[in-house]
Parts: C-alpha cells; structure tokens; sequence
C-alpha cells in the first residue's frame, strides 16, 4: 500500500486518479471540479497534486452507491451523507468516496461536487471536521461564498498545522 506519510509532510508531490465518473455530470466537469477541489489545497500549503490514470495514486477519487467494494462504510441513498475519506493514518487512507446517490452538479445547485470533494479532501489530508459553522470543514453542506475559494481563516489554519 502506497505509504502516504502526510502528517509534517515529507512527501509533497502528491497524485490522484480519478477512478470513474458520475452520470449527473460531463466529465470534463467532474475533472475541473476534481482539480480545482485539490488546488484550493494546494494554494495554502506546500502539497501538489497531479493527476495520473491508471496508476497507482496517493488519492482515489470513486463515485459509488450504497454499500461498495470492501470499503468499511457504506452510503445511505439521496440525501444524507454525500461522502466519505479515509485520513492518512487509515488502511483506507487516500480513498475519497462520493455518494453517485446524489446529484452533483458544477453549478450552485446541490450538490456542487468541487465543494463536497474539497471538503473530503479535507479529510484524506488529515482534516477533522470543524466547529466553525463557516469553516468549509463544517460538518454540514451548504453553499460557500465565493464557490471558487471556500477555505476559511480556520481550515487553513487547520491544514497548515499539520505542516512542518
Ligand atoms: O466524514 C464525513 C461524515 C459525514 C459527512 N457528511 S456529508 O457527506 O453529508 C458532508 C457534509 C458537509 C460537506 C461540506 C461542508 C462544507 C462545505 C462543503 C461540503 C460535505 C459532505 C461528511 C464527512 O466527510
Ligand atoms: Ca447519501
Ligand atoms: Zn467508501
């Protein structure tokens, strides 16, 4: 298994595959959501990410329903959870799951798929979620203003303590 040692972050070339695609959405959506979602990240840190097909990656990007593959958790249909990450210290880690139960969109109706990405991307970092009901961390959806840089002062504050 691809060690991904992030905690103080010796390694910083990081990369993602995206393993398949929801039918909500034209893929070349999903990738720009997918990118941008890893660029935010990547603006208040020293991590970069490049994609990569077919390989071995640090992230996997998989739309799935219900229970799936030998992954420990399941979804729970329309509504509810829209997905789920595995942090750098799980077996699982670097497993980003969405919840193809949902509608994911690139616009401003819900779902929109860059936000909940970049929220689990959050987690596969490490992140926790966070109190702060405008953190972009926040436990629960909701529409971030501006869409096109949605961390707030807490999560990159969150992100860059888990730095050298
Ligand atoms: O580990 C968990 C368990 C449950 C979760 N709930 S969710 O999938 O419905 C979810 C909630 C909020 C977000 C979110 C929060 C702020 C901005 C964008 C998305 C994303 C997913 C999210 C999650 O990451
Ligand atoms: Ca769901
Ligand atoms: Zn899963």
């Amino acid at each position: 298994q691809y060690v991904l040692a992030l905690p103080g972050w010796e390694k910083t070339k990081l990369t993602y595959r995206i393993v398949n695609y929801t039918p909500d959405m034209k893929q070349a959506d999903v990738d720009t959501s997918i990118q941008k979602a890893f660029e935010i990240w990547s603006a208040v840190t020293p991590l970069t990410f490049s994609r990569v097909y077919e390989e071995t990656a640090d992230f996997y990007i998989v739309f799935v329903t219900g229970a799936h593959g030998n992954c420990p958790r399941r979804f729970d249909g329309p509504l509810g959870v829209l997905g789920h990450a595995f942090p750098p210290s799980d077996p699982f880690r670097g497993n980003v799951h969405l919840d193809d139960d949902e509608n994911w969109t690139a616009s401003l109706v819900q779902f929109n798929l860059m936000l909940v990405a970049t929220h689990e991307i959050g987690h596969a970092l490490g992140l926790a979620h966070s109190g702060d009901p405008r953190a972009l961390m926040f436990p629960n959806y909701k529409l971030m203003e501006p869409i096109d840089f949605p961390l707030t002062q807490d999560d990159i504050d969150g992100i860059q303590l888990m730095g050298p």
